[in-house]
């Protein structure tokens, strides 16, 4: 292991990933010098994956998954180590709010601020916040640096970025910040290396992993994106249930006197693929069941027409599309998702090569598409470690 590493923690709604990178080479190569995921948090088989390795089953406790993630990546950090202390640890933070954009280090206040985002995003901003204050109490000398997935939507206009409330509630910053900047921010880097200039066009790119949204981007910078205020806007997704009319939820409390907690735990927790399936928010348990179970078989239709819906969406605001991405544990996986969601499109001269497809290229449209689809895998990690080095080496 290099002398001086930096670690990522990634903490994601269904998976924490973690990387270790070679400080001193930062911020080449992209690849870390170690990395690994628990993924399955909170369903019934949780693992342990190191990268080149299998999968290793493991118990995670039941009230408490993601703490127990967290203790078991530190332990296996700390034995790959061999003692060693990371020069530096890097948290990519879902939200940053009003204030929060560029790099920050943390502090005590920070951590007691970015406490304040929790209720925009409860399956996320908890468990950031909780590794930096046992790695403070821990490790008080290795600095810490938080990342945030907002940052990348803030080249977005005020026109997206509003929403049709009390001119008030936009300065109080209600508003659309839009999440996953850290791997829209990485697709930046990425497609103008794969695809040249044309990258640089009217590209949507569709992260779709246990939470989803898409970005329109032109330049490379963000013009539009599907969530909002918090990360349950847009697409539906793994246990989300994506954007809602705002007048059901008024309905579930006034009408149907469910609690703010119940409601909560409704759109977060029980809704998305596993709430309208009964059965799994996993497209890879969903598909082999779908034609024997009608339920799961309206949860993948669902599941695509949102996507097909919003891109629409998002092609009529970038006045038509060069470039269509997909990314993030579905969209780098799911061949079979990505065909359906192809097929709809087909309207915007979209032509998928079905074996490509199958292979998950790096191309998957045939040479006689109008629209360019790729397949490019995400880095969020590479993106929190270099922007950590940056803001360090400003001292
Ligand atoms: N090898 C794979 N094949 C098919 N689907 C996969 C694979 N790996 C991950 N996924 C899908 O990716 C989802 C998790 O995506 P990920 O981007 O890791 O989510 P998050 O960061 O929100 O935890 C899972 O729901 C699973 O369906
Ligand atoms: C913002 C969000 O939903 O992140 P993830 O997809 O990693 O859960
Ligand atoms: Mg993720």
């Amino acid at each position: 292991m290099a002398s001086d590493v930096i670690l990522v923690l990634n903490c994601g709604s269904s998976s924490i990933k973690f990387a270790l990178f070679d400080a001193a080479t930062i911020p080449m190569p992209r690849q870390p010098l170690w990395s690994g995921k628990v993924q399955g948090i909170g369903g019934p088989t949780p693992t342990f994956d190191e990268a080149g390795q299998p999968p290793q089953p493991i118990t995670l406790d039941t009230e408490h998954p993601n703490t127990a993630a967290l203790a078991l990546i530190r332990e296996r950090v700390l034995k790959r180590l061999q003692g060693q202390r990371p020069c530096a640890v890097a948290h990519r933070v879902v939200h940053g709010g009003q204030h929060y954009f560029a790099p920050t280090l943390v502090t005590q206040q920070v951590i007691d601020e970015l406490r304040g985002y929790i209720p925009l995003a409860p399956l996320h901003q908890p468990f950031p916040l909780k590794a930096m204050s046992l790695l403070m109490q821990q490790h008080p000398d290795v600095p810490q640096v938080a990342v945030f997935d907002t940052a990348f939507h803030r080249t977005a206009e005020p026109v997206e970025q509003m929403f049709a409330l009390p001119w008030s509630a936009w300065e109080r910053g209600v508003r659309r910040y839009g999440f996953h900047g850290l791997s829209y921010d990485y697709m930046g880097h990425a497609l103008p290396e794969r695809h040249g200039d044309a990258a640089r066009g009217r590209t949507i790119v569709a992260h779709l992993g246990s939470g989803a949204s898409l970005c329109a981007m032109q330049g490379l910078k963000s013009v539009a994106t599907t969530m909002g205020f918090s990360a349950l806007d847009g697409l539906m997704m793994g246990t989300r249930c994506g954007a809602l009319d705002p007048g059901a939820v008024i309905y579930l409390m006034q009408i149907e006197k469910l609690s703010l907690d119940e409601v909560a735990r409704m759109l977060y927790q029980d809704s998305g693929l596993l709430g309208v399936s009964g059965v799994s928010p996993d497209p890879r348990v969903l598909l082999p069941l779908e034609h024997e179970n009608e339920r799961v078989r309206t949860a993948l239709a669902l599941y695509v027409r949102r996507i097909v819906r919003e891109i629409g969406a998002l092609a009529a605001v970038l006045g038509g599309l060069d470039m269509l991405v997909f990314t993030a544990g579905i969209g780098e996986n799911n061949a079979e998702l990505r065909r359906r969601v192809c097929v709809q499109l087909g309207w915007l001269g979209l032509n998928l090569d079905q074996d490509a497809n199958a292979s998950h290229a790096a191309v998957i449209s045939t040479s006689a598409s109008r629209v360019l689809v790729g397949v490019e895998p995400t880095n969020e990690e590479w993106i929190a470690a270099s922007q950590a080095t940056r803001l360090l080496a400003q001292g």
